[in-house]
């Protein structure tokens, strides 16, 4: 067995309290820091046997627009039929590890069905908390019976009668969801297959977890269906994304949670909600949940329905071929269609050309759970540490430094020693690359496929989700000489040169003291922390950001959270504040000082502090997030 089952590492090796490194996920998904518990309320529950039907399509087209989920309670399918269909489920997973292989999706299928751990890409590598069985269970024509388990004996008849009583619900369904949207009855069910709509059912097994605070089940996101019908068992875990906050699913015995997924969101032009959701898991009971996703056959074409586009409301989405959009969603590739080199606009184009209206291409748009108007704190909290290199008194220079590493994980410096007017012109003819023709800034592209980030370019690595960062950028190295590729400096303005030289001189000095500093606030010989970033042989990698005005600022980032690969990183803004950095589990504002520079501690003294002194362990333990919004 090549992939490992999360189920076979809890039953083996798992130590008490220790959960493998790739498990744990970065702070701002970590459920015990980013799980909501002030008042809120919950998921809405229907009652679909209400004697006014009118009622029920108020609540059903209420809860899909606000909510993009919801329960349903005396739905019609019988209590002890659910019961056996978690039953025999359960006894799937806890058959032996090589029966339940038999089953396994076999590598490269280029379907999903079958038993597995994990779909996809798992962004910043990490996995989930969970393993899987997938399989249709309607329409007949669909089903692959290889990869219904024989054991226990009752699984077919149990998922056979179960497809049956589900496909009534979601009939019923359908028809509200229409008529809530002022629509024929059948329109919305016709709009993502009609009578060929694929049910796929899949099972979540999540095995208890030593460290559920620190693991997710499964990682937020939408449902790519057009909607899934859910059958949890009794242990909670089922998060929703609502105004800002993470929350917790309540259980009802025997009720389904519906989801509203993209295609229904699409057809709808966004009227009705897909709802972002995650799982956490147990510390000590396993969870289970037995998901329906009904799914457009795959060369079905879903998109807005005509009748929701109207001049006021233009579409929001591409029509597309259910198996291309699910191409890119498990790729993570943007849905808009794929462009090649040359076709990629800079943002700064797309900005000069055809942007004037209220309305920014989706691929910018982020997850409700990024965007800067839904995430950013505004309350009492204090600013990033400003620190005084001009204080006489170096003890007391150090230590603010260790806090403020310690703490924040960044800090600004005033009094650095960089004249103010370097500074000035450093901005001034990074300001001047980026004012030049589209033409003459594509002779420094970054060239297709290199090895090396430096050049001119509009983003480095592939975006979560596939959403762009509302950014372009010029990277080259200014030091040592030796790693100089001075084709990647622009010659104009013509002092782009000299100015780019004498800040490197300059900023070499100011990162000497910051080495000494960090290493002396460790307990450490002063310059214990540089020679362990590579001495004389660090590279200092210039960056320009550009962020060009965006219409809406509320929606998309510059560029999305994450820690720099650097050693540490030097950082001089303009006047137009934007960075944010994630602290005591907040999004906060950086507050711009002119002629400050920012220093950011990055992931290699995180590392060369864990790793090398282990004495030092919790001493730089905090590698800030950080992420940068625009401003209008
Ligand atoms: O386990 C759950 O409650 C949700 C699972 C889920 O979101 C999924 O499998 O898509
Ligand atoms: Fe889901």
């Amino acid at each position: 067995m090549e992939v490992e089952r999360v189920q076979a590492i809890v039953s083996s090796s798992l130590a008490k309290d220790n959960i493998p490194l790739e498990f744990v996920r970065p702070e701002d998904e970590q459920p015990a820091i980013t799980t909501f518990h002030g008042p809120i309320p919950d998921i809405p529950v229907i009652d679909i046997n209400h004697p006014d039907q009118d009622h029920i399509i108020h609540l059903v087209g209420n809860a899909s627009r606000d909510w993009g989920i919801f329960q349903v309670v005396n739905h019609g399918i019988p209590f002890d039929l659910i019961q056996k269909l978690q039953q025999v489920g359960k006894e799937f997973f806890d058959l032996p590890q090589e029966e339940k292989e038999v089953y396994a999706k076999p590598p490269g299928a280029l379907t999903l069905e079958g038993y597995g751990s994990k779909i996809g890409e798992d962004v910043n590598g990490k996995k989930n908390w969970a393993d899987h069985l997938f399989h249709k269970i309607w329409p007949a024509s669909c089903i692959n019976h290889q990869f219904w388990p024989k054991n226990p004996p009752s699984y077919r008849a149990v998922n056979e009668e179960y497809a049956q009583e589900v496909r009534k619900v979601v009939d019923k369904l359908f028809k509200w969801l229409s008529t809530g949207l002022g629509l024929e009855v059948d329109v919305l069910k016709q709009g993502v297959g009609g009578e060929e709509i694929e049910y796929l059912m899949k099972i979540n097994y999540y095995p208890p977890c030593p460290r559920p605070d620190l693991t997710l089940g499964v990682t937020s996101h939408t449902d790519l269906s057009a909607m899934t019908v859910l059958v949890p068992n009794e242990v909670p875990g089922l998060q929703v994304f609502k105004d800002g906050h993470w929350i917790d699913a309540k259980y009802i015995p025997g009720a389904l949670i519906i989801h509203i997924g993209d295609q229904i969101e699409i057809l709808s032009n966004g009227k009705y909600k897909a709802v972002l959701h995650r799982t956490t898991v147990d510390k000590e009971k396993t969870r289970m949940s037995w998901p329906v996703f009904l799914e457009p056959p795959g060369e079905f074409v879903v998109g807005p329905l005509p009748q929701l586009v109207d001049p006021q409301l233009p579409p929001k989405y591409k029509p597309k071929k259910f198996k291309d959009y699910s191409y890119c969603k498990f790729h993570k590739l943007p849905q808009d269609k794929k462009r090649s080199r040359m076709e990629v606009e800079g943002v700064q184009a797309i900005v000069s050309s055809s942007l004037t209206e209220d309305n920014i291409p989706t691929e910018f748009i982020r997850p409700e759970d990024e965007q800067p108007a839904i995430t950013t704190f505004h309350g009492p909290i204090p600013d990033i540490p400003v620190i005084d290199f001009s204080d006489p008194d170096q003890d007391n220079i150090i230590r603010l430094i260790a806090k403020a590493s310690r703490d924040w994980g960044i800090f600004q410096v005033v009094n650095h020693g960089i004249p103010l007017d370097l500074i000035q012109t450093l901005q001034l003819v990074g300001k001047q690359f980026f004012n030049l023709p589209p033409e003459e800034k594509e002779v420094y592209a970054k060239p297709p496929s290199a090895h090396t980030i430096e050049g001119y370019g509009s983003k480095v690595g592939e975006d979560v989700n596939g959403k762009k960062n509302w950014s372009d950028h010029l990277f080259h190295r200014i030091w040592p000489a030796s790693c100089i590729n001075h084709q990647f400096w622009p010659q104009n303005p013509p002092s782009y040169r000299a100015v780019n030289e004498e800040y490197a001189q300059e900023v070499r000095k100011v990162v000497d003291k910051l080495f000494k500093w960090l290493s002396i606030g460790l307990g450490l010989e002063a310059d214990v922390l540089k020679e362990g970033a590579g001495g004389e042989e660090i590279e200092y990698l210039m960056k320009i950001n550009y962020y060009p005005p965006c219409p809406r600022p509320d929606l998309t980032l510059g560029v999305a959270s994450h820690t720099d690969l650097s050693a540490m990183t030097v950082l001089v803004p303009n006047e137009v504040p934007g960075l944010q950095v994630f602290k005591d589990d907040h999004w906060i504002d950086a507050k711009y000082i002119p002629g400050a520079l920012i220093v950011h501690i990055g992931d290699q003294i995180e590392v060369s502090s864990f790793s090398s002194f282990n004495a030092f362990y919790y001493s730089f333990s905090l590698n800030i997030l950080q992420r940068v919004y625009i401003n209008l």
